[in-house]
Parts: C-alpha cells; structure tokens; sequence
C-alpha cells in the first residue's frame, strides 16, 4: 500500500486525471521527489541529511517516501518471516492465555454512579449490535501485537527496528491470514452519495476512512516495549511522572478570556471532534465497565488481579485536591486496537469507532443500523421528539446514557452516542438535526414527485456541504490562523469554481497525534460554567459538571434560544497552561463530591496510544528540540524539571499546549502543523468533499448550487433553527466577537446574513 503524502502542489488549471496532481514541480527537488512541508515528510526525523527546498511561504523538505514513516533510509534491514506456522500457533496459544485472563479474574466493574461510569459513558458503544463486530477486530488485533512480540523475541528485534517497521511483508499469504482485516466489497457502478460507513469513498482502498479501522500516525509509536506497553523515562528507562501529578502541576485553573472568539469555536470544535474521531475504552465481554481501582479509590488493583486492559492513574498522596477525599487511583481504561489496514506485523495501532471522513457521521451516525434508527422514512426527514410543538432530538430509550431519569427529564440520540456529554453539545446537535428537517422539507416542496429515500439522500448531501463550508470557511481560521490555512490550502474556493485537488493517495484518516493531543487543545479552552441570560439580566449560572450527561433543560422552552445566544456571545478561555476545574477536577462528577480529571486523562491517553515525547514532534514540524526546561520559562520549567527526568520525556499535549501562539491562530506552531495537516488530507482524500468536481465526484454539486452552498454559515444555520422566541438576531460570524464593526448583528429576517437558495435543487 502506498502512502504517497498528500502535495502542495497547487494547480492552476484542472487536471485531466486523478493522478495528475502528482506531476512534478519546479521546486528543485530530485525527479522522483517532491517539495513538502515538513510535517508531510516524517522520514526528515529520521534522516541525517534532507534536502530543504522553497515553499511559498516556507522551507520545505524534498521526499519521496511521504507519510510512510516505516520506510527505511538506510537500507532495508526488514526481514522475511521466518517460522511464522510456529509464530502462528504460539500467538494462538497466547491470545487464549490473554481471554483466560480476561475471563478468570475478578470482574471489576465500576459503580453506575461514579464519575468514572460517566466516562465509560462517554465511550459507549451504541447497541449489542455494535459489541461483537468491535470484540471481533479488537482480539485480532491484539492476537498480531502478542505475535510481534513473540517475532521480536524470536529475532532478537531491536526496539528501533520495530518502529521502523520490522516487515512490510502482508501476512496474507502466511498462516496467520486469519488476523486480516477483510476489505468491503464495492458495487461496480461508483455508488452516487456516499456511503453511511464511507466505504469505497478511495476506490483504491475501500475501507480507508470506515469505522473500526486505525489512526494512521504522522511519527512511529513509542511503546516501553516497542510492541504495546507505555513509553517509559528516556532517562535510564524510569517510568514517567504520574499524568495526575502533571496535570495538577501545570493546569491550575486561571482566568484568562480571549474575547476575540465566542464560545462557538469550544462547542462546534467538539462537535466536529465527533464527526471525524471516537477511540473507545475496553470493556468486559459483556459489554460492561472495567474498573481498575480498588472500590473507594483508595489504590490500584494489583496487576495480576485487574483486567489486562487497566492502566490506572495514579494519584500522588499529597495532591492538592483528591487529598481531601483520600482518593490514589483514578480509573484509565486503554483504547481498543484495530489491525493495520495492510495487515503487516507491528506495534499496536487504535481503533477509531466512527467514519475518519467529515462527512455528517455525527449527525447520521457511521452505520447503516444507526441511521436506520434516526431516520422517520417520512419526507426524507430525522425522528424527532415532538416537545409540545418544539422539535427536540429523539430521546434515548436506554437507561443508562443519562445521569438521573426524573420526570420531565430528557436524554437524546443522535448520530454520535457522546451527545448527551453536556448540555451546549446538544444543542449544536439539534441545530443540524433541525436543518436536515428543514432542508428536506423545502426540498420535497420544490420537487412533489422525490420519495423519502431521494429527499433523505440529497437533504444529506446538502447538510454535509454545509457542515463543510462552516469548517473551512469559519471555523478553521479562527483556530489556525489565515497564514496556514493558506500554507495549507484550506480556504474553499469562490464563485462557481470547483476544487480540482482530491488525490487518491492520501491517506484520509485520523492521525493519532490528531485525535490523542493536538485536537484536544480544545479542553483549555472550555469556560466551567455557562452564564443564561433572560430578557433583561442574567438568569443562571450554570456549572458545567451539573450539565454533563443531564441535558433536561432542553425541554424549557425558552432554554435553546438562551443558551445559542450564550454560545455566540461568552468569550472562550486561552488556550495555555490551564484547564478549568469543571473538567480537572469536577468531570463526570454527578451527585459526587469530587469528579474525574480531563487533564490526567489525556494526558495517560497519549501514553496508552504511544505518542512519541514532544520534542520529536517538534523536530517533525521544523521547530529546534528543547534542550532545557528552562526554555518553557522560569516558572513552568522548574515545574516540568521536577516532574520529568528527561525534556526528551515531556508529553504531547503539555507541551503543545505550552507553546506559543503560532501567528493568528489560537494554537502553537506544533498543533497548528498537525491540525492543518488533518484537514488538509480530511479534504484531499475524500472523494465527495462537497467542492471536488464531477471528474472525480459522483456526488458533485452544479456550480450554481456550489455558489449558493459556500453561503452557508453558524448564523444563519442559528437563524434558520432556533426558536426564535429570544434570538432574532445574530453577528455574521458566531465565532468571532459580535457587536464590533465589521460583525454586527444583524436581524436575522434581513438579507445581511446570507441564505442558501434551495430552488436550484428543483429538478
Ligand atoms: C465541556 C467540554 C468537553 C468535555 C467535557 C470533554 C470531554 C472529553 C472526554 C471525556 C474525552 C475522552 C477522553 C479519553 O478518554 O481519552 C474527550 C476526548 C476528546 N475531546 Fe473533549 N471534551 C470537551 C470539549 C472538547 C473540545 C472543545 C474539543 C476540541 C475543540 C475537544 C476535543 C476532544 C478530542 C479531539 C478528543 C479525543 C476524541 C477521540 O479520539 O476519542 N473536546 N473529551
Ligand atoms: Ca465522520
């Protein structure tokens, strides 16, 4: 399989086919390579000596391995299998040790009313349905990483060798065939709208971009053992600080407002953050929570007693906070693994649960049974729960996907099972929920003779767009600023033109770095409580931990309408070294007195996923390594020399997050390379991006419907949708501050914000 990166190559004239857009450029680079932005170019890390070349707007590196970090530059070291029948059967034997295990200790299960149940609900697995095909390519990935480390006995492999990539032989043609994953069969006509789960999306690869397969990874994985377990301490191999003692260490919470942006970019950031990625925690075969501390949380459960999935964090004695309930142990649950798409040997790789694609999963789910389930089959339209005439998200018949089940509460389904998490996440569910409605309601207008099946389908495919446009349009530069969405080539384009960049060969999926750090740059932001307004004053204070997994509010009438104008008013927090105690400290925390801590938990996460320490990231996207702490200033870096042994050992997310701003954007310049990255493949590997052309998209728009399509915005989606008993109006962009000139508000009846004119959709 080839992981050609993605090029930045721009052209000027649309090219007659797919794999033009890999014609050389005139960039001084040998034949066979191209000039790229380093983080395009992982094999530079590795490399002693790379040629630099001139991008537009920076120095770029020649390569001609691309996103295949594995390849190696000094001569194939890679070896033949050897013994593999024997390999085979041990790794069998072994895998049956591992579910005994499973199987024979103490089933730990969580409380139902502890913080910790709430993150485990928070990675819900949807039906029984959805179970079996999970456990299925889970224990076959495990079964390939218990095989690697047996190889790596075998052969004496070297930590090194393993992240280089110990065989790029497929196992396909050896006995341990039955690990494969089994590639979707697609439909010899190109399918017209794509599919629910985003198969045969890459003709060349059908299942790239589908739900349950791997992050791809932008640097090799650093496990303690090369294979799976966590990294440990570069200096003399210690294991690294506890991720509770960092977190309480670095993210105290400060206020510090950034009033430039309103709290729109913290919510559709996490609803988009569902759309593309889910990693989910292990669970007992039935389905059923793990626990991996001692009831109370007063310690860990000895290693030999607990699920082997455990990895508790632990919590120094004298913690400024837990202390005072004598809690040691937090519980952390590691993610499922899925096997590598090429079905090679390696490292662990995780799961992602939902489609990689941008492509409205969070709205219509990422498979078939899920969307079957929110459809109504009437008019092309969703379910929705009728609230005494207010149209509401269906509710969620399952007991436990809410805290507390009073009367007159309310707990919601939709596309993705993280919906109810917190109150504002809802509501930006509904937005869209209510869009498709409205869509599909004017388009069956215009076109009387289009059955549900059609109006689904196209009101679908308009929505989509429109989820697209927001991202790109609005919401991307407000996080990494106009200069990379430029270096990038992330703006969309205008008038009636189509984009010409889709490219087979890159690669459309989540990086891990993606998913396990950079994107989580979005819980620094997060105000801990939400501030209602009435008609005249302020109404409620509502803390966030009260909101979480208890969206009931929704049912007051006047309550959408408040807290969208909550939303598009409120400044976020910076992003910088601190995280508000209604996530590090009051997470989840329900009717308890203290709740679970985001901050430690993303930060084991890192750990459990083997990201690479920081500083080999920031070498990947061209910064210097850090040699001192004293380089993340006075403060901070006597606090980071006395938790870490080694400035090589710092976690991703610390540091990325301690990074300065990268120009106009809210990020540093490590995340903004990683996050411009992602969304730059989320648009060049997905044949139906909604501005692709017809050469290469079934799906494609006219170029009328195009122009109108690029109209679409926050606001006017909020104009369309609320209730409009409180809201009326709305500044042209939800995410920057309203008020000032150059975003007024502006009524929302008005012609200043722009609408979509359906009536190119009337056939
Ligand atoms: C009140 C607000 C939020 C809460 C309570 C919250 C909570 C969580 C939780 C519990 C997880 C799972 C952690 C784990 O087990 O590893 C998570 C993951 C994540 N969050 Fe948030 N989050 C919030 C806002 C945001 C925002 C604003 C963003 C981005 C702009 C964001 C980005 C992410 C990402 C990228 C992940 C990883 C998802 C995955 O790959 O599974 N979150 N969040
Ligand atoms: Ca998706």
């Amino acid at each position: 399989v080839e992981f050609v990166t993605n090029k930045t190559v721009t052209e000027s004239t649309p090219p007659t086919t797919e794999t033009e857009t890999f014609t050389k450029t005139e960039t001084g680079c040998k034949s066979s390579f191209t000039c790229v932005l380093p983080i395009e170019c992982p094999i530079h890390v590795r490399k002693e000596k790379v040629e630099a070349c001139p991008l537009a707007m920076r120095m770029g590196i020649c390569c001609n391995t691309g996103r295949n970090f594995t390849e190696n530059s000094h001569g194939s070291k890679r070896r033949h299998f050897k013994n593999i029948n024997h390999i085979s059967i041990q790794s069998l034997n072994e895998m049956a040790v591992h579910k005994a295990k499973i199987n024979t200790r103490a089933h730990s299960k969580l409380e139902r009313s502890s913080p910790s149940f709430s993150h485990y609900r928070n990675s819900k697995i949807s039906f029984d349905v959805d179970l079996s095909p999970v456990f299925h390519v889970a224990d076959r990935a495990m079964e390939m990483v218990l095989a690697t480390g047996l190889y790596k006995e075998k052969e004496a492999f070297s930590q090194e060798e393993i992240e280089w990539g110990i065989s790029s032989e497929n196992l396909k043609t050896t006995t341990l065939e039955r690990l494969c994953p089994v590639p979707p069969k697609c439909p010899p006509n190109a399918p017209i709208y794509r599919h629910i789960d985003g198969s045969c999306n890459n003709k060349h690869r059908p299942d790239a971009g589908m739900p349950l397969t791997t992050y791809t990874r932008l640097l090799p994985a650093s496990y303690g053992d090369g294979v799976y377990t966590p990294r440990v301490s570069k200096h003399e191999g210690k294991p690294l600080p506890s991720a509770r003692a960092v977190s309480s260490s670095i993210f105290e919470d400060h206020d510090n407002p950034n009033y430039n942006f309103t709290m729109m970019v913290m919510q559709f950031g996490q609803f988009l953050t569902h759309d593309i990625t889910h990693g989910i925690d292990n669970r007992h075969e039935n389905g059923e929570a793990i626990s991996c501390c001692l009831k109370e949380g007063s310690g860990e459960i000895p290693v030999d007693d607990r699920h082997p999935a455990c990895m508790p964090i632990e919590i120094p004695k004298e913690d400024p906070f837990y202390w005072y309930f004598e809690q040691r142990c937090m519980n952390f649950v590691r993610s499922v693994i899925a096997p590598r798409h090429d079905c090679t040997l390696g490292y662990a790789e995780q799961m992602n649960k939902v489609t990689h694609y941008l492509d409205g999963s969070v709205i219509y789910g990422s498979n078939p049974a899920e969307t079957n389930k929110l459809r109504s089959h009437h008019g092309g339209k969703l379910k929705i729960f009728d609230d005494f005439g207010r149209d509401l998200l269906p509710t969620d018949a399952e007991s436990d996907a809410c805290v507390g089940s009073d009367d007159g509460s309310a707990c919601f389904f939709a596309g993705d099972t993280r919906v109810n998490q917190m109150i504002a996440l809802v509501a930006v569910h509904l937005l869209f929920h209510r869009e498709h409605n409205r869509v599909a309601e004017e388009l069956a207008y215009l076109n009387s003779d289009w059955d549900d099946e059609k109006l689904f389908l196209e009101a679908r495919r308009i929505v989509i767009a429109e989820f697209q446009v927001i991202t790109y349009k609005e919401f991307l530069p407000a996080v990494i600023g106009h200069e990379s969405m430029e270096e990038f080539g992330l703006y969309l384009q205008e008038g009636l033109s189509y984009s010409y960049d889709y490219d087979h060969k890159v690669d459309v999926s989540i990086s891990n770095e993606f998913a396990s750090a950079a994107f989580r740059y979005g819980h620094s932001i997060v105000e801990g409580y939400l501030k209602i307004y009435g008609m005249k004053r302020m109404s409620e204070i509502i803390d966030l931990p009260e909101i979480m997994f208890n969206p009931s509010r929704m049912r007051k009438v006047e309550f959408f309408d408040q807290i969208l104008s909550t939303l598009t008013t409120e400044p976020i927090q910076e992003v910088d070294n601190s995280i508000s105690e209604s996530l590090s400290r009051y997470m989840f925390k329900g009717g308890n007195p203290f709740g679970v801590d985001l901050a430690s938990i993303n930060i084991q996460r890192g750990r459990d996923h083997g990201m690479r320490p920081y500083n080999d990231y920031r070498q990947l996207v061209g910064l210097d390594r850090i040699y001192a702490f004293e380089e993340f200033g006075p403060v901070l870096g006597r606090k980071l020399k006395r938790l870490y042994a080694s400035v090589d050992d710092i976690d991703l997310w610390v540091g990325g997050l301690l990074e300065p701003k990268y120009s106009g954007g809210l990020v540093g310049t490590t995340f903004k390379d990683i996050i411009g990255d992602q969304f730059s493949r989320l648009r060049k590997g997905d044949r139906f991006f909604f501005e692709h052309s017809p050469k290469n998209n079934p799906e494609a728009f006219t170029p009328e419907q195009l122009q109108e399509l690029r109209k679409a915005s926050m606001s006017r989606l909020i104009c369309d949708n609320s209730d409009r008993i409180y809201l009326n109006n709305q500044a042209l962009n939800a995410f920057r501050k309203p008020g000032v000139p150059g975003n007024e508000f502006a009524d929302c009846s008005g012609p200043v914000i722009p609408r979509i004119n359906l009536q190119y959709w009337k056939d």
